[in-house]
């Protein structure tokens, strides 16, 4: 079979950020190799130039091909030639830097994939929106957990009707990493989560509870109506949020809640979503991500897993499988479920063709600004006795 027709050869990916010590970088390296589509061949692994060198043997990534920092990669690799140049690149650096190096790389005509939150505020996501617009390049954010073969099947039963209505959403993601009484505590990790000028105005809320309401969103297809939001800080001297729930209204009368903590001890990567329908209701946790929960009206709960070739799977979430039933899939998968729609993106406008850019299987630049816009309403909200504050795009900006 032909590597990515029509171009059949493999995508060429430039990484910023993934230096020595931080978590996510590796994921997307990883992720996007994964099927081997596509090699990391260019990188600014580090804000510090010697660190982006050392770190650039451990990915493979030429000497030649590594850079001290975003603004000579994008420089250097639009010179180059159209068979050396890199197609793509990922942005794995905290969210601070995230508007400026996005902005740059559409701006050069790269394909970009963002790791969330998309920027630092609502008013970079939307200048980052014209930007894109202004554009022809594919643009993805990494809300990951959209590329779990049973989120898929959710969310395409949903779409075919089996839960019938959607009454309620119920999601949390619960973490207890930055439940220590210091800074200090979560090491490199949760220095710059914890500071406003380099995560935004939402300390757990922009970290995870981003991820949650984006996953009710993808699975649901409900549009959200307005907000009202507690959050708290509760270990001492801490500049954000580590604790939050906020209840939801849809536009359609659905009601949801969400819940985000990362200071619940024991608790590591929680992320659980629920929905409730007028025919039947549903259930995923991604620390059991190879099960969907099903219970319908009047019969017997039912177990879906991730079980390929057995008929039981919906189209997308059959194509997001690569193992036989019981050998489990988890984070890498799913992350490089994303790359490959994303990839699909790619070798389309590489070679002419059309893509969607709003209705994309891969969380995009409209799903970024709605998540700037939640932040910034739930953070609102707060700040004001939990007081309803809109989270329809268009009546937020009047
Ligand atoms: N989708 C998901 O599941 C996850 C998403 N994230 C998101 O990914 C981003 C990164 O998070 P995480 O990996 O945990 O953060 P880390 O602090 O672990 O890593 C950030 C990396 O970026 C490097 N870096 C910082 N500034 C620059 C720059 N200007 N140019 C090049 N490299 C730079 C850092 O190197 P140095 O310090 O040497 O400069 C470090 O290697 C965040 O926006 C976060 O919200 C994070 C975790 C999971
Ligand atoms: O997006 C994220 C998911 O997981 C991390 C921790 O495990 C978070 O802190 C992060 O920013």
């Amino acid at each position: 079979m032909a590597l990515n027709p029509p171009l059949n050869r493999k995508l060429r990916m430039g990484l910023v950020g993934g230096g020595p010590g931080s978590f996510i970088g590796p994921v997307h390296g990883i992720a996007a190799e994964f099927d081997h589509r596509c090699t990391l061949t260019a990188g600014v692994f580090s804000s510090d130039p010697e660190r982006s060198k050392k770190a650039a043997p451990s990915y493979g990534v030429d000497e030649s091909r590594t850079y001290g920092n975003y603004e000579a990669m994008l420089d250097a690799e639009a010179r180059l030639p159209d068979d050396e140049r890199v197609d793509f690149i990922s942005i794995a650096t905290p969210n601070h830097t995230h508007y400026e190096i996005a902005k740059a790389a559409v701006e050069a005509g790269f394909n970009v994939v963002c790791d969330k939150p998309i920027t630092l505020d609502l008013a970079q996501a939307e200048s980052l929106l014209k930007t894109i617009e202004n554009s022809d390049v594919v643009f993805a954010l990494t809300h990951n957990y959209t590329g779990y073969p049973m989120i898929r099947q959710a969310r395409e039963m949903i779409q075919a009707g089996e839960l019938g209505k959607i009454n309620a959403i119920r999601c949390q993601y619960i973490q207890g990493w930055l439940a220590g009484t210091s800074e200090d505590d979560g090491g490199q990790l949760s220095a710059w989560r914890t500071d406003p000028a380099k995560s935004g105005a939402a300390g757990t809320f922009g970290d995870i509870a981003t991820h949650a309401f984006q996953l009710g969103r993808y699975v649901t297809g409900e549009l959200p109506e307005s907000v009202s939001c507690h959050l708290k800080t509760f270990v001492p001297g801490r500049r954000l949020d580590d604790y939050g729930t906020a209840v939801i209204r849809y536009q359609d009368g659905a009601i949801g809640v969400l819940t985000a903590s990362q200071v619940t001890h024991g608790r590591e990567n929680d992320l659980e979503l629920e929905v409730d329908g007028t025919l039947a209701s549903l259930k995923w946790r991604q620390e059991s991500p190879n099960e969907l929960v099903v219970r319908r009206a009047g019969q017997p709960h039912q177990i879906y897993t991730r079980s390929p070739g057995t008929g039981t799977m919906t189209p997308l979430a059959e194509a997001s499988s690569r193992l036989p039933a019981g050998h489990p899939e988890g984070f890498y998968d799913a992350f490089a479920n994303l790359y490959n729609a994303v990839f699909d993106d790619i070798t389309l406008r590489a070679s002419g063709a059309a893509f969607e850019r709003r209705d994309t299987v891969y969380p995009n630049v409209y799903d970024g600004v709605e998540g700037m816009l939640f932040i910034q309403q739930c953070v609102a909200s707060s700040e004001q006795d939990a007081a309803w504050m809109p989270l329809n795009y268009a009546e937020a900006r009047q």
